[in-house]
């Protein structure tokens, strides 16, 4: 589980506060207007953001003492943090090792999940040889490969058309389904929190709200989400 404990995140004259429980497994959306802090808190919780008071805790262990990459997650951003310079296979590999030192057993699994994402025969090419949406698999691979039990995604799919982007978020529900990892995600489009998530969590006017059911969320949305929905 999740828990954010009276936390306050302060960044100059801008302060977002959480007091919350995301249950282990779920699938969470966050949405909200657009400066409202959602990237910050995704942010603080990776770890790349140092709160000004309160605690993240996973499974009731407190993260402050965990710099970034010791923290039990894996972090998505919408453009999807490829390396050009680097293969297909060796932007997966990163997930497991960042030298690309992998053993045997390690190259076969980043291949195995290159091929289930659908990347079978990909593993040689170049980000600037990928499709959009090809890039976006190609870093759900290496996201779940990691297998942290945490996963943050930021307007991941943001950049890809609606047709592909349902094709990602209904890939990205099986591998959670494969893997149980509890998903926080950042979205502008509130289709994708229905889609993929049973809750939400609604950040506006500086408070990141603690989640609620969806589908009631937007049948009868508060105020500062009606005004975000238009
Ligand atoms: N490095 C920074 N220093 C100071 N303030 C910042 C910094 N980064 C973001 N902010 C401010 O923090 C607030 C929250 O920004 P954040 O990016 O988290 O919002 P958001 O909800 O993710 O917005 P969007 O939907 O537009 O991506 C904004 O007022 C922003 O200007």
């Amino acid at each position: 589980m999740l828990t954010l404990e009276r936390l306050e995140i302060v960044q100059d004259d801008f302060c977002l506060t959480a007091d919350l429980s995301v249950p282990t497994g779920a699938r969470v959306a966050v949405i909200g207007p657009s400066g409202a802090g959602k990237s910050t808190l995704l942010a603080a919780i990776a770890g790349f953001l140092k709160p000004g008071s309160g605690k993240i805790l996973w499974d009731g262990v407190d993260l402050a003492d965990l710099p970034p990459g010791e923290r039990p997650l894996s972090l998505l951003f919408q453009d999807n943090n490829l390396f050009p310079h680097l293969s297909a296979a060796e932007n997966v590999g990163l997930g497991l090792r960042s030298d690309l030192r992998l053993s045997s057993s390690q190259k076969e699994a980043v291949s195995n999940t290159l091929e289930r994402v659908g990347l079978k025969g990909f593993g040689n090419r170049k980000p600037a040889a990928l499709s959009g949406g090809q890039i976006a698999r190609v870093a759900l691979a290496r996201m779940i490969l990691r297998q942290k039990p945490l996963v943050l995604l930021d307007e991941p799919f943001g950049a890809l058309g609606p047709a592909l982007k349902g094709e990602m978020l209904t890939l990205l529900a099986d591998l959670l389904d494969e893997t149980g990892a509890t998903l926080l995600m950042v979205s502008h489009d509130p289709d994708d929190a229905v889609r993929i998530s049973s809750q939400t969590i609604l950040v506006a006017e500086g408070i990141a709200h603690p989640p609620i059911d969806t589908a009631t969320l937007f049948a009868n949305p508060p105020d500062a989400l009606k005004r975000y929905l238009g």
